[in-house]
């Protein structure tokens, strides 16, 4: 039954984890979760993916699982998986064009299953777009692919980073920074803003939303002394949206916006590129940070951190943000359960 169909959160299915790169950490931050399940008071979830990428990193029990039915029966004894397919010989830390394959057909599976309800939503483990691309993912990133599946465009689906001491959204996300002024345009700007509001009014429970809005350049450019953006664009987007009744302030200079005092004003930060806002969120919140898709009738969280290669295998990768993900997707998908009804 699709989410927007129950009532009853205490009748949600599963949560789909697709398992990402089988060379990088996501399987071992899946079963660290899988492990924290009780103390950390997680939904239940199962595994979409290779289960030898997890039995390549933990000794713990897995089990192959036909459904998500059956994988709600396994939760409490076993890390449930949905075997998509196999990666070949998987070497942690040593990304393979066998493993890509895996971790897009899991990406796959998982957002099928939470689009006709069978999964209560879908949790993202790191996926390497580098090896992503080389296997024909044609999106810029998971969000894209996400919206896509689900019949949202790019443009109103928005990527927010969140963590207890900020909610972070960067308009333009995975270009080249030479490409960010002309992408950035009072039409993109809005519909990053009002699909903003909606989300945190559906998926947090925010009645009316505070929005910060970043400037481009520095000082939020001196009053076109030192770029025009914020005047020719960033300005007339705000007051547009604040003619609408949106609560919004800026362009702020972006260098003075994340202290504590300021972060108090606001619920979200707009902000003009990838860096810009992922800086201070992971700054802040490395370890229980979380990427949020907004704008999807799904939904889908993320950790806020990659493949981390460079540790993988070695057990010593932080399960924090991938547990932080999993309560924030159950929080969603009952808190949208509470909007709608
Ligand atoms: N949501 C996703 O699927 C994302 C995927 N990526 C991909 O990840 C790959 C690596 O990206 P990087 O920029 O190196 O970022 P990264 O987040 O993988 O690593 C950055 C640093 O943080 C450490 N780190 C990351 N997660 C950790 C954890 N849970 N516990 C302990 N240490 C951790 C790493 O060891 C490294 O020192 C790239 O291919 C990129 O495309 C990057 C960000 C998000
Ligand atoms: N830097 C954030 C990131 O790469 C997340 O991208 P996505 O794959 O979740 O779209």
């Amino acid at each position: 039954m699709p989410l927007s169909n129950i009532t009853d959160p205490g009748t949600l299915p599963p949560f789909a984890v697709s398992l990402g790169d089988p060379a990088g950490i996501g399987p071992e931050i899946v079963a660290k979760a899988w492990v924290m399940r009780e103390a950390r008071g997680l939904p239940a979830f199962f595994a979409v993916g290779d289960a030898a990428s997890l039995r390549a990193v933990w000794l713990g029990p897995v089990e192959i699982v036909g459904s998500p039915e059956e994988a709600a029966q396994v939760f409490p004894d076993a890390l449930p998986c949905l075997q998509v397919a196999e990666a070949g010989e998987i070497v942690p830390g040593s990304p393979s064009i066998d493993g890509a394959r895996t971790a897009f057909q899991s990406l796959e599976v998982a957002v099928g299953l939470a689009r006709t309800g069978s999964a209560a939503g879908i949790v993202t483990a790191p996926v390497g777009k580098e090896q992503l691309y080389g296997v024909g993912f044609t999106h810029p990133g998971q969000t894209e692919f996400v919206a896509e599946r689900c019949g949202v465009s790019a443009q109103n689906a928005v990527m927010m980073l969140a963590g207890p001491s900020l909610k972070v959204v960067p308009i333009t996300i995975h270009i080249a920074l030479a490409d960010v002024p002309s992408a950035l345009t009072i039409d993109l700007i809005r519909a990053r803003a009002l699909t903003t509001v909606k989300g945190l009014q559906r998926n947090f429970g925010i009645a009316r939303p505070r929005l910060a809005v970043a400037g481009l350049n520095p000082h939020a450019g001196e009053n076109g002394a030192l770029g025009r953006e914020e005047i020719d664009v960033i300005r007339p987007a705000i007051e547009s949206l604040r003619a609408e009744g949106i609560d919004i302030i800026g362009p702020l200079a972006a260098d003075g916006m994340f202290h504590a005092r300021a972060r108090e004003t606001y619920d979200a930060a707009l902000c003009m590129y990838h860096d810009q806002a992922l800086i201070p969120i992971k700054t802040l919140n490395f370890d229980d940070g979380v990427n949020i898709t907004l704008g999807l009738p799904i939904v889908r969280t993320s950790p806020d951190h990659g493949t981390a290669f460079g540790i993988a295998g070695t057990d010593s990768a932080n399960p924090g943000a991938m547990i932080a993900a999993l309560r924030m997707a159950a929080e969603a998908a009952r808190a949208r359960i509470a909007y709608a009804a």
